[in-house]
């Protein structure tokens, strides 16, 4: 390597301690690496949200992963942080931008189940693992008959519940999955027409400090405008739900060609806990007008009762509180 970039100092990414969040913090940092030939570094911090088992709602939600990171950002202990995009709350953070949205990975959730069976496969009262209410809340609505339970932990400890039998299938994000290069273990791609992805779900957000002259560097060389306008689309139905990241609500949205251009197709669901009652709704819009076209669909999912449906009585159909400790 040439004397010049050893003379500049390593852009330093954060990342939390999961392999899933070093690999993809690696990722983002190798392809930062190759397309600037800078040097990079990645500097592990510990969150609240990694070092508890303690149900994510009692922390104050998906939250908990993000503010050690932004704290690190904030005091100059590293440069860049990256975030699982449906993990980041919808309100911006004082003194820092996202400064790229790199292409996203597939947005859907799988399926992991026992001897390669899909969902309609699973005899009814198999156990299925999943602590996201929107996970939840979509299952049931299917009917199938099958037993939702809360789980926790990182991608392996999840799919190990299944290999040893303790649960009959778990649900996780493909992203997750793929990311670590185990795609090929789930027996089923959910169809978004049944179990639409958490906003911003498959995407990664890129940070770094508002007045930092690397944010010019970061989106010339990581963002995509496309998956940018859908995420934001996605949290724009969030946020205008008044909806926060453990709340069952699923957003979907795509840039597609229509016969003006580029044009954003929004999808969304906001459900009961139980997964009896349902809003469903799409949208499109220019893809400039991103927020907007995802704003003005939750509009018109409040005016069918979306915010009611979801203040529901937190129980399920059988008396047992539904999960809610998972971000999805
Ligand atoms: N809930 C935590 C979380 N945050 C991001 C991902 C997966 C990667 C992504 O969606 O980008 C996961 C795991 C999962 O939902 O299975």
């Amino acid at each position: 390597m040439s004397g010049t970039q050893t003379q500049r100092a390593a852009v330093r990414f954060g990342t939390r301690g999961s392999l899933l969040a070093r690999t993809q913090s690696g990722q983002v940092a190798d392809a930062f690496a190759a397309a600037t030939g800078r040097e990079v570094e990645l500097v592990e911090i510990r969150t609240e949200g990694d070092a508890s088992s303690a149900p994510l709602a009692s922390m104050g939600g998906a939250g908990v992963f993000v503010g050690a990171l932004r704290e690190a950002l904030l005091e100059g202990r590293v440069d860049v942080a990256v975030h699982s995009l449906k993990d980041l709350p919808t309100a911006p953070a004082e003194g820092l931008q996202v400064a790229a949205v790199p292409p996203r990975e597939d947005p859907r959730d799988v399926l992991v189940a026992r001897d390669g069976m899909t969902l309609g496969e699973l005899p009814v009262g198999s156990v299925v693992g999943t602590g996201s209410p929107r996970r939840v809340s979509q299952i049931h609505a299917l009917g199938l008959g099958l037993e939702l339970v809360g789980v926790r932990g990182n991608v392996d400890t999840r799919i190990n519940k299944v290999a040893s039998g303790e649960l009959d299938g778990v649900v996780l994000a493909h992203a997750g999955l793929s990311r670590l290069g185990r795609a090929p273990e789930a027996t089923e791609l959910l169809d978004p027409i049944q179990v639409l992805p958490a906003p911003g779900q498959g995407a990664l957000a890129v940070e770094c400090r508002a007045d930092d002259p690397l944010a010019e560097e970061l989106r010339t060389h990581l963002d995509d405008p496309r998956t940018r306008a859908a995420v934001t689309a996605e949290r724009a139905v969030l946020a205008g739900l008044e909806a926060g990241c453990s709340a069952p609500v699923g957003a979907l949205a795509e840039v597609v060609e229509g016969e003006d251009g580029e044009e954003l197709w929004v999808r969304a669901v906001a459900l009961s806990h139980d997964g009896a009652v349902a809003v469903r709704r799409s949208g499109s819009g220019p893809t400039q007008d991103a927020g907007r076209v995802g704003h003005d669909l939750a509009t018109e999912m409040l005016g069918e009762g979306a915010a009611e449906l979801m203040q529901d009585d937190e129980t399920g159909p059988h008396g047992h509180p539904t999960p809610s400790e998972a971000v999805t």
